[in-house]
């Protein structure tokens, strides 16, 4: 049986050593240890210490044991009273509380914890008993003091001696230093009392591990037993006889086991001997045989070494032999060497005069070739200006054959505001007259269901109707018919030829007629997205003027932009304040004629020299800002005033002594209102009375341009006066006649068809047609 011991410092608790106070009232006090010394028993009990003021703590105690002193009691036999309490306290050893000693349970390991709880119970009570007898001392204590206090004060009222109020003063004071005292203890008892739990609670802990180890020592007991049990109840079962056998064969087994392991240390031993002498002659074999290999290669060796010095004579003859051959090469080289070095000096300076004549031959055909090139660009350069002078006659050839004077036709589109529910398309263009004819049909006259017209208005240029309910038609011809949907860039196209003819020294102008509202402006100078001709011709010149700068040309541009309103010229570029000043000075801009030139000019009007199309962009803002418009009830911003855009070319070839004088005039005519149908008056009714005046000036300056007539009035308006120069002999002229689509203007664009169908009849320089053409009847 095995049992589990558990460790003696484990089951042992620290034992209090519980000592008794003697005196007052027997107080518990720990000592800490089993074997504390008495000495050191009396520093933790204050029983027999000294106080400073000189009382025992004796003496306190018996004085603590004064009864209250009640009244009416004498002085002396308070004193007689306290000292018969002293003597009875005297005592040391209270019975009452014998001094404990330790329980015996923990002197064995086998202490029950029955036991302990009984000793730990009794220890708590004996405490709390402690505790209330110091508080009972305390209250006895303070009540003496009162008493003493009274009798003092009673002594006074009976007129005590002095020496007895001293003895009893001293008293109290005695009482009092007792009472401190007391309290000391009382706090010392507080902390052994502490202490004391402390201990308590170590020796509960103590307690449950016990507990624990004492049934974990019980289990095990428990298994043991159960297998003791077993172990007999099996060794009860085997017979006498079969427990000799199986001790026999044990003994065998034994016997055997030891002679196995003889027999292996034995053979162990053997194992061991063999090996040992078999790797004795494997060393023995191994260093036999390495010693036969180092004779066989020192064999080799000598053999190989024969060998070699044999090959190394033969070499060494050879050798010899072609040491004194290369000798004899060497000294023939050295020969040659000596030849080569001559001859090389003979060819170097063979060498350098043959360079030099090199040289000389490569500068005279160096200079052969740049003369033939210079000759080729010369010749080329000359090819190119006889092109240029070719390419003018045969522009100029052209122009001349598509006549001096051309009219295009431009319809516009119907605006978003003039769309009507019954649109008539009055104005179509020929498809089979390669874009030069247009048929123009009479509106319908809604309230009587047939054409509006059944004689055509200008009987002239119109077709008859076949009957009384078809519509009648008009057929036109011009050099050009643009629909509505023609670009602004398709319309330049087909000037750009005349623009052209400008760049080359001519005079050309190009007019936009129509009634107000028709698509001049928008044609002459567009808009932002959709730049007009004007813009888009000084592009092209300035591209042009650049490509001609190559072969010699050099140009410089100056522009005007004038407006006749009213027969009154006015600047369209002078500044804000200027142009102020000359709209209460309507006379001052005169025009006038260079005699030497022919070329009119407008006296002060401002010049401006322009270097590229940005610069003429910029004037045309300018103008636009100046120009006058006025309403009428056909067009809130109807222009009522010609404006004449004036680009001077002046251009300069020195080698070809040559110089270009080209005008390029760009007009925007007024509106061409008929004045029944404008409903103008007063200052409007003027104003359309001088712009139908003018236009006709300029219908008779082309109708007597045509017809060859002597004089040619271009004094009857400002307009033909300044245009005098560029109208006639070798200029050329292009007039658009735009036209309104709406039904309301239908009148209005058969009056400028018919206009501008007379102009397109004239050839202002070779004459084209043999007809009269008279501009009195439109
Ligand atoms: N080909 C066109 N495509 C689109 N809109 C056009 C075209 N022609 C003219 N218009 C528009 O028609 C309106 C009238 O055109 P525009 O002012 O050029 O007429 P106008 O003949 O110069 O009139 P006015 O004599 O009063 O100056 C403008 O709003 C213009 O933008």
């Amino acid at each position: 049986m095995n049992r589990e011991r558990v460790p003696t410092s484990r089951l042992r608790p620290p034992t209090p050593v519980i000592t008794s106070l003697e005196g007052v009232g027997g107080l518990l006090l720990p000592t800490g240890a089993t074997g504390a010394s008495s000495a050191e028993r009396e520093n933790c009990a204050p029983a027999n210490t000294k106080e400073n003021h000189g009382v025992t703590v004796e003496q306190r105690r018996a004085e603590a044991k004064t009864p209250p002193v009640r009244p009416g009691t004498k002085i002396a036999d308070l004193t007689t009273e306290t000292a018969v309490t002293r003597t009875q306290n005297q005592s040391s050893n209270d019975p009452r509380f014998p001094p404990p000693s330790l329980p015996n349970m923990f002197a064995s390991e086998q202490a029950s914890s029955s036991q302990l709880s009984t000793f730990m119970e009794e220890t708590r009570r004996r405490m709390e008993e402690q505790e209330r007898r110091l508080h009972a001392m305390i209250r006895l204590q303070q009540q003496q003091v009162a008493g003493a206090s009274a009798v003092t004060g009673y002594g006074r009222s009976q007129g005590a001696t002095a020496a007895e109020l001293e003895a009893l003063h001293n008293m109290i004071s005695s009482q009092k230093h007792l009472i401190d005292s007391l309290q000391l203890e009382k706090a010392q008892m507080v902390n052994a009392v502490q202490t004391e739990r402390l201990a308590k609670q170590m020796v509960e802990r103590e307690v449950a591990e016990l507990k624990n180890c004492l049934q974990e020592t019980e289990r095990r007991t428990r298994q043991l037993e159960k297998a003791l049990e077993e172990a007999h109840s099996r060794h009860n079962q085997l017979s006498e006889e079969e427990v000799t056998k199986l001790r026999a064969l044990e003994r065998d087994c034994v016997e055997l086991e030891q002679a196995l392991a003889a027999e292996k240390r034995q053979k162990q031993r053997d194992a061991e001997e063999k090996e040992a002498e078999i790797a004795r002659v494997r060393r023995q074999l191994e260093e036999e045989a390495q010693e036969s290999i180092r004779r066989a290669v020192q064999r080799e060796r000598i053999e190989n070494l024969r060998n070699r010095l044999a090959h190394t004579e033969s070499d060494a003859s050879a050798l010899r032999d072609r040491v004194r051959h290369l000798e004899t090469t060497l000294r023939e080289t050295e020969s040659r060497l000596v030849q080569f070095e001559q001859k090389y000096t003979h060819l170097e300076s063979d060498l350098m005069a043959v360079r030099s004549e090199l040289r000389v031959a490569e500068e005279a055909n160096f200079r052969a070739l740049l003369e033939s090139r210079e000759q080729t660009i010369r010749e080329l350069e000359e090819q190119a200006r006889e092109d240029e002078r070719v390419r003018r006659e045969l522009h100029n050839m052209v122009q001349e054959l598509k006549g001096n004077i051309r009219v295009f036709c431009r319809i516009r589109p119907l605006l978003p505001e003039e769309r009507q529910p019954t649109t008539e398309n009055l104005f179509q263009p020929v498809a089979r007259s390669c874009g030069r004819g247009l048929e123009v049909y009479a509106p319908v006259d809604t309230k009587k269901g047939r054409p509006r017209n059944d004689r055509p208005p200008f009987g002239a240029d119109s077709a008859p109707a076949s009957s009384a309910s078809e519509r009648p038609k008009w057929v036109f011809q011009f050099d050009r018919v643009f629909d509505a949907v023609s670009t602004q860039k398709q319309v330049f196209e087909e000037i750009s030829q005349l623009v052209q003819s400008a760049l080359d020294g001519y005079k050309v102008c190009i007019f936009a007629y129509g009634q107000t509202g028709s698509g001049k402006t928008f044609t002459m100078i567009g808009d932002h997205q959709n730049p007009g001709m004007i813009p888009l011709s000084v592009r092209q010149v300035f591209a042009h003027a650049a490509k001609l700068s190559e072969q010699g040309y050099t140009f410089s541009f100056e522009a005007c932009f004038l407006e006749i309103y009213n027969e009154h010229i006015r600047d369209l570029l002078a500044k804000e304040s200027v142009a102020a000043a000359d709209s209460t000075e309507p006379n001052k801009f005169a025009i006038k004629v260079d005699r030497a030139t022919g070329s009119t000019y407008v006296s002060d009007v401002r010049m401006v020299s322009v270097h590229e199309p940005a610069d003429v962009e910029r004037l045309l803002t300018i103008s636009a800002r100046n120009r006058m418009t006025a309403s009428t009830q056909m067009n809130e911003r109807s222009s009522r005033s010609h404006s004449v855009f004036r680009l001077y070319i002046r251009g300069e070839n020195h080698e070809m002594q040559q110089k270009i004088h080209g005008l390029l005039n760009l007009i925007d005519l007024a509106g061409s209102e008929r004045l029944a149908r404008s409903g103008s008056e007063g200052e409007r009714l003027r104003e359309t009375q001088h712009i139908n005046k003018s236009l006709s000036a300029l219908g008779d300056v082309i109708a007597a341009l045509a017809n060859k007539e002597k004089h040619v009035p271009f004094r009857n308006s400002k307009l033909t006066y300044l245009l005098q120069d560029s109208l006639g002999g070798d200029s050329k002229t292009l007039m658009f006649v735009n036209i309104s689509p709406t039904l309301d203007s239908f009148p209005e664009s058969l009056c400028s068809l018919r206009f501008a169908a007379k102009v397109n009849a004239c050839d202002i320089g070779t004459a084209r047609r043999n007809q009269r053409v008279s501009f009195q009847d439109i």
